[in-house]
């Protein structure tokens, strides 16, 4: 839980600095590594060291770009979709990394044994700071992994070198380290130091640039995209299934090297109420503005959200507000939505009690395109660990189907290429079990002049596959914009 007077107490010698605990110090990170060094060589193994101070105010996008080169390929941004919480990671003290479908679980058990003998300081920080994991999963370990996914593990989280984490205006600085018991504690410090006062130097000189950018897209075969869709209705109708999300990639190329820095930047400045995501991995970077939160944890407090049912934004406030009455009254966008919502209930009931959903969908607007969306809270039993959630919903129905299983089998059969992350959960946990999943959609896997983007959707008995096509364009677009402005006419 945020605690921010302790912190501030803490660190700035006030109110906790008068207390009963007054003995107590923030140990600085020499002390703290000294103590590290001590405790690996006792243990004859690695040992995490968590050090977390404030910092005064930095745009963490400043941050993000000033990584670019001590940590290129090596960066993570996060942000939530109210920015109430923003991580920026760069460099890694480790890979937490598993494949194959017991991959949630290989997770939780190496975080699990990386903390058991961990050093973290001050203990009691906000909850994005610390020792954190920034990472994801992919869609479906069972599908083959295709080359332009190589370098994404079905797991991959990484514990950041350097951790910026901004929460309700709080910011902190982590450095994290696996000390090795032979490693000279000095050094590192030393090191640490160093790269910290680079990366806020560098960070508190630099503003994003946007350079302007042109680039041609190459819509592989959409007529095979009708025809799976129309497939798919079919089988749907004769009863095989209720609901499945089928996709589409799209590649464009730039007449750059694109720069994540500068997508972000506009993912940033386009996209309010959308989660923003960044993975490095080497040469290739997924990025996305995503509306749909898959669950969140805080304390013993589970959020869920259900956000399936689409329909353009209009270009007049009276032409939006007949579109999003549309959406409402549509019978084809309720089934779609309806599903989503009996799914996450189902789990939520099976893990949680206090469950709570409102009887009807409202509407969730972003900039080009609005949703039918239902809150799902709960409280979290006692064995429901935040990545056992995120094992128990993924796929939802809003980017799998219903039955889970046999959708995704139809996902893996009919789609034609690998998902990779796409659709599939990205985010963050601490070492309490406090964190936050979003589904990777409207997003993109960048690769030097390249950039790949996906776009799916939800299809019932009676969609339609030009009008599932033409959505797929409307969820097309952040991203296309978010690439300096490419337009359906870049064909
Ligand atoms: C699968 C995607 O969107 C999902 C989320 C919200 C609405 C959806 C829909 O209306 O079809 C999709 O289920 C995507 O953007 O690629
Ligand atoms: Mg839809």
């Amino acid at each position: 839980m945020c605690n921010r007077s302790f912190l501030h107490g803490f660190l700035h010698g006030t109110k906790w600095g008068e207390t009963v605990v007054a003995l107590i110090k923030v140990m600085d990170l020499e002390e703290l590594l000294a103590r590290g060094g001590q405790r690996a060589r006792a243990l004859g193994s690695p040992v995490l060291i968590s050090h977390t101070r404030l910092v005064s105010e930095v745009d963490p996008l400043s941050f993000f770009a000033a990584g670019e080169d001590l940590f290129t390929g090596q960066r993570s941004y996060w942000a939530d979709q109210d920015r109430r919480v923003q991580l920026v990671g760069l460099g890694a003290a480790r890979y937490v990394e598993a494949n194959g479908t017991n991959r949630f679980s290989a997770v939780e058990t190496e975080w699990q044994s990386l903390l058991d003998n961990a050093l973290v300081e001050p203990r009691d920080t906000h909850m994005a700071a610390g020792p954190v994991l920034l990472g994801g999963f992919s869609f479906d370990p069972l599908k083959p992994k295709s080359k332009l996914w190589a370098s994404y593990a079905d797991a991959s989280f990484q514990l950041p070198r350097h951790l910026l984490a901004v929460m309700d205006g709080e910011l902190t600085l982590t450095f994290n380290v696996l000390l090795q018991p032979d490693e000279s504690w000095q050094a590192t410090a030393i090191q640490a130091a160093d790269e910290q006062n680079k990366l806020m130097e560098r960070a508190h000189r630099l503003t994003v640039k946007l350079h302007p950018a042109s680039g041609k897209i190459r819509e592989r075969e959409p007529e095979s995209y009708h025809r799976i869709v129309e497939k798919a209705a079919g089988h749907i109708r004769e009863g095989a299934l209720e609901k499945v999300v089928l996709a589409r990639k799209m590649e464009v190329d730039m007449d750059h090297v694109i720069s994540p820095g500068q997508v972000l930047k506009r993912l940033h400045d386009q996209q309010a109420h959308s989660f923003l995501f960044v993975f490095e991995r080497g040469a290739s970077c997924f990025i996305g503005a995503s509306p749909e939160r898959l669950v969140k944890r805080e304390g013993n407090r589970l959020i869920s959200t259900c956000l399936a049912g689409s329909i353009p934004r209009g270009n007049t406030p009276e032409e939006d507000e007949q579109l999003g009455q549309a959406l409402l009254e549509d019978h084809k966008n309720r089934v779609e939505h309806a599903v989503v919502v009996h799914m996450i209930r189902e789990a939520f009931e099976s893990e949680c009690t206090d469950v709570q959903i409102p009887e009807a969908p409202r509407l969730y607007k972003v900039r080009d395109i609005q949703h039918l969306y239902t809150p799902v809270v709960g409280k979290a039993g006692a064995d429901t660990s935040l990545l056992r959630m995120v094992e128990r919903l993924h796929p939802t129905p809003a980017l799998g189907g219903y039955p889970q299983q046999q959708s995704v089998e139809m996902i893996r059969e009919m789609e034609g290429f690998d998902r990779g992350w796409y659709a599939a959960p990205i985010g963050w946990f601490n070492h309490r079990g406090d964190g936050e999943f979003a589904v990777a959609i409207r997003s993109g896997l960048l690769h030097r002049e390249r950039a790949v983007l996906f776009a799916g959707c939800g299809i019932v008995g009676d969609s339609d596959p030009d009008s599932e096509y033409e959505e797929t364009w409307v969820k097309f677009r952040p991203m296309l914009s978010a690439l300096g402005g490419i337009s359906r006419d870049d064909r």
